[in-house]
């Protein structure tokens, strides 16, 4: 089993959900051609970090957005890792992510748990409690948004029942992308598993982004990366490879956890 993936670079503009819809769509069509299984948004890719007007852009309980997303996976019928969103819902606005098949529907909903200060966050959303775990063709995918990439125990809860893949949005800032890239070869070497990660580029009021969306194999070898201009990446995930590199270096049952403070 293989995947064939596309990882949509994108500028965001900001606080405009419109233009951001419209930019979306016109990316499913350019990336048609490529066949993909799997099209990966970036973090909070319909708003923007437009935090101080999230009372007025959010989606509703994702409604828009879902319906719009699954209209293109649908039309397209490729699975959608959708980024995430502003999600307006009774207790606040939390920074989701939705996950929605080849038949359009919405299988997983995760938001970010992890929220970071450096950029406000906790001031404006509320933080998720749920894990990032779902099936993309039969196949157990875990998904996780930016600042989660930090907290490996994180990571690794979600690896523990033979997932191959870890999807990852981001609006990372570019003066910490070397933190990103090496966070990022980190997780799939300890996790020896794929990873496939999304960043934004360009500029808002109070970052810029540096892009360098990147897959890479359960060896921690790179099997496509971007630089930090708008694109769609693309590439191949070999499951097989996960089982090759887990058979060499057994380290899920190499593991001592009765030593581990965790
Ligand atoms: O951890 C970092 O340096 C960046 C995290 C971040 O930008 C985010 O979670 O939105």
């Amino acid at each position: 089993m293989s995947f064939q993936v596309a990882i949509v670079q994108m500028d965001i503009a900001f606080g405009n959900p419109e233009a951001n819809f419209q930019y979306v769509k016109d990316r499913f069509q350019q990336a048609e051609s490529n066949k993909p299984d799997v099209i990966l948004l970036p973090e909070l890719w319909s708003t923007g970090y437009d935090l101080t007007r999230l009372d007025k852009i959010a989606d509703p309980d994702g409604e828009k957005t879902v319906d719009f997303i699954s209209q293109l996976a649908k039309k397209y019928q490729v699975n959608v890792v959708a980024g995430s969103i502003a999600k307006a819902t009774d207790k606040g606005v939390s920074n989701t992510m939705l996950v929605i098949n080849r038949d359009g529907e919405l299988v997983k909903e995760y938001s970010k748990a992890h929220l970071f200060r450096l950029m406000s966050e906790e001031k404006f959303l509320i933080e998720g409690n749920g894990d990032g775990l779902f099936q993309l063709d039969g196949e157990l995918c875990a998904g996780v948004i930016c600042y989660d990439i930090r907290f490996p125990e994180w990571i690794r809860t979600h690896m523990l029942d033979d997932t191959k893949v870890l999807f990852v949005v981001a609006e990372w800032p570019k003066p910490r992308i070397d933190h990103w890239r090496a966070l990022l070869i980190s997780r799939a070497i300890e996790n020896q598993c794929y990873v496939v990660a999304c960043n934004r580029v360009g500029s808002d009021p109070n970052n810029e982004f540096g892009g360098h969306s990147i897959i890479v194999g359960p060896w921690g070898q790179i099997v496509a990366e971007a630089q930090d201009e708008e694109m769609i990446l693309t590439g191949e995930i070999d499951f097989a490879e996960v089982d090759k590199v887990r058979k060499t270096i057994p380290i899920f049952t190499d593991r001592r956890t009765e030593l581990y403070k965790l």
